[in-house]
């Protein structure tokens, strides 16, 4: 299987990267992870109602970019779908027996993910009604996929 999480901007902070790091090589006996960065858009602090769409239409086209039709896509958003671990879990599982072996999450920038990039979805992902950082979504989105591979695996790691 391979899974490949984009997210907008350049990771930057040791303790993000350092934990991003271990799961990705934990996740290794399991499947191919990627992790693509696009660039944000710069943008100043205080943004129009127009100025903010346009960045996240042009982050947007870059995520669409790094995107390939065979791809399983699923868009993390708060106001997305939530699931239990376990719920996650076999949703991995059964998407590989189904034949769905390139999944893609996606993670927007600090304004969220674009219309054109949500369509594109085949799926969301929320974590609750809590805003996270898109930097460290990146560090709970991958420890929760590498649970679910413990998940499926019998393994004890999720109690
Ligand atoms: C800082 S948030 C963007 C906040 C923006 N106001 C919005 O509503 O999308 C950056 C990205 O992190 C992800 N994210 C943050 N919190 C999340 C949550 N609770 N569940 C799922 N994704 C989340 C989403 O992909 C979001 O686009």
């Amino acid at each position: 299987m391979n899974i490949k999480i984009i997210g907008v901007g350049k990771l930057k902070e040791k303790y993000f990267t350092a934990g991003i790091a271990e799961y990705k090589k934990r996740l290794g006996k399991f499947a191919n992870i990627s992790i693509v960065e696009v660039p944000d858009e710069k943008a100043p602090e205080s943004l129009s109602e127009a100025e903010m769409i346009q960045v996240k239409q042009a982050e947007g086209e870059r995520i669409l970019g790094k995107i390939k039709d065979k791809e399983w896509v699923i868009a993390l958003a708060i106001e997305g779908k939530q699931r239990s671990s376990e719920a996650f879990a076999k949703e991995i599982a059964d998407l590989a027996t189904y034949g769905h072996s390139d999944i893609t999450f996606v993670i927007g920038g600090s304004l969220g993910l674009s219309p054109e990039v949500m369509q594109r979805a085949n799926n969301t992902l929320s974590f609750g009604k809590l805003t996270l950082p898109h930097q460290l979504m990146r560090l709970v989105l991958i420890e929760q996929i590498y649970r679910a591979f413990m998940i499926n695996a019998g393994s004890p790691y999720h109690k």
